[in-house]
């Protein structure tokens, strides 16, 4: 079995100490794989990724990205991951070039790559006429474009992903999910949350159920079919969602 890029261990955590939104939350994702976070709206899922992110505290438990918290080491951690929000949080007054040398530097990608994976990404993902627009002039799935053009530049152990389909054309949804794979199988480890159920069972190798913050299900398809007590075959992750997220 591959190495955890990523560790959530007994995380309790939320926005008030007194409030817990998060209840001993356990899972790990593996370099190599792609896990699926799904969850009813308000189930936990950002509040999950902004612990892994370090934004937020855990009240008690523990993250490691890369095998190291973010007390033991900031710099392994925080470089160890690429995050894209599911709302594009650009520079009005930078153009699509501008931030994708911004990610390059922060990440140390070094110049000869850089330019090859720029090119490669303002191909694919249909953005090369627009490498001099500034952000403020992008529509909203352009916006998404460039976030995740530059997580995908930086090349990172763990990509963390928070609902990317919803802006985006049937060309870019393409575009990503084919880099995605690509990702997986250089040995990058991604942690993907989406509504889009079909998608994810259709790209993840496993999926963590969250409902009501905690971790209702998790692991493969027939893994997480047979928490919830329905046969195991394909599209059976919505059936296992359903039943799952409306038992009491
Ligand atoms: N800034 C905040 N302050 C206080 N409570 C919050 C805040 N953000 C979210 N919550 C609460 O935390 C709980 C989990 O919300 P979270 O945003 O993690 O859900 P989610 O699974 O990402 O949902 P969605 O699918 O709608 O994005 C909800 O009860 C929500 O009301």
């Amino acid at each position: 079995m591959s190495e955890p890029i990523l560790q959530v261990t007994g995380l309790t955590g939320g926005y008030s100490p007194r409030r817990p939104v998060l209840h001993d939350v356990n899972f790990e994702v593996r370099a190599g794989e792609m896990v699926g976070l799904i969850g009813l709206n308000g189930a936990g899922k950002s509040t999950t990724i902004k612990h892994v992110l370090g934004l937020m505290k855990p009240h008690q438990g523990i993250v490691k990205v890369d095998g190291v918290t973010l007390e033991e080491n900031a710099e392994r951690y925080r470089s160890a991951f690429a995050y894209v929000p599911e709302t594009p949080v650009l520079f009005d007054e930078l153009t699509v070039e501008e931030h994708l040398r911004l990610t390059g530097m922060a990440y140390n990608v070094a110049e000869p790559q850089f330019d090859v994976r720029q090119d490669q990404l303002l191909n694919e993902f249909q953005m090369m006429a627009k490498r001099a627009a500034f952000a403020s002039h992008l529509s909203k799935g352009m916006k998404q474009k460039v976030m995740i053009m530059n997580a995908l530049l930086a090349e990172p152990p763990l990509y963390m992903i928070d609902e990317p389909f919803l802006g985006l054309d049937p060309l870019g949804i393409r575009s990503l999910l084919e880099r995605l794979v690509e990702v997986k199988k250089r040995g990058s480890a991604i942690l993907m949350s989406s509504h889009i159920l079909a998608t994810v069972e259709a790209y993840c190798d496993r999926f963590i159920i969250m409902h009501q913050g905690r971790v209702a299900a998790y692991g493969t398809l027939d893994e997480v079919c047979q928490a919830a007590g329905v046969e195991a075959r394909g599209g059976a992750l919505e059936d296992a969602f359903y039943k799952l997220v409306t038992e009491q």
